[in-house]
């Protein structure tokens, strides 16, 4: 089997069990984005990027939206239903050069605990949540949709089975 590394970026813990998952199901290294610089990387046949989306950005994607890898994939993970959303202004702003794009993108749904957010996050939450309530139903994005549907709650979405068109693809790519 080839060298894969899944490296991942999270607060809170759903994207971290989404990178644990897809390393176990591929036999691959499992990195904390945070305690790796791109050198590391080079010894890798395909680099697995996963990062927890923040408003509207993808964390921790500059390790791997600057520098080319023979295989990229990344995924991001959310609160909002990835059947409603549209990313392609995330992807835009986490990959700025159009001349190098990532091999296969996935979205995946996270959760949230708002009793463990951060004092930061909780009061984000807040704001976006009053700025979506001055909106028309017509005008209300996927995420602020989900923020309404989930404000102040512990909601978990996270789902083993959606990562199988990643594992499948890997497979393919590396059989
Ligand atoms: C301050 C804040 C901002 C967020 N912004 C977004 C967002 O823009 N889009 C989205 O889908 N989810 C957003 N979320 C939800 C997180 O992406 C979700 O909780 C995800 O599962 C977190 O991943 P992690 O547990 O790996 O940190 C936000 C959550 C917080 C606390």
């Amino acid at each position: 089997m080839n060298n894969i590394a899944v490296i991942y970026q999270s607060h809170y813990g759903t994207t971290q069990k989404y990178a644990e998952w897809i390393a176990q199901a591929l036999d691959a290294d499992l990195l904390n984005r945070k305690k790796v610089s791109v050198s590391d990387l080079s010894q890798y046949d395909m680099i697995i990027y996963g990062g927890g989306l923040y408003a509207g950005g993808l964390l921790g994607i500059d390790l791997v939206s600057k520098s080319k890898f023979k295989h990229l994939v990344v995924f991001t993970v959310g609160l909002a239903d990835p059947k409603l959303m549209d990313y392609a202004e995330i992807m835009a702003k986490a990959f700025q050069n159009q001349a190098y794009q990532p091999d296969q993108v996935y979205h995946f749904r996270g959760g949230i605990d708002y009793p463990k957010l951060s004092f930061l996050h909780r009061s984000l939450m807040t704001l976006l949540k009053k700025t979506v309530e001055k909106k028309s139903d017509s005008e209300i994005s996927a995420e602020g949709k989900a923020i309404l549907e989930t404000y102040g709650q512990k909601v978990d979405f996270i789902d083993k089975e959606v990562l199988i068109p990643l594992l499948t693809y890997v497979k393919e790519i590396l059989a």
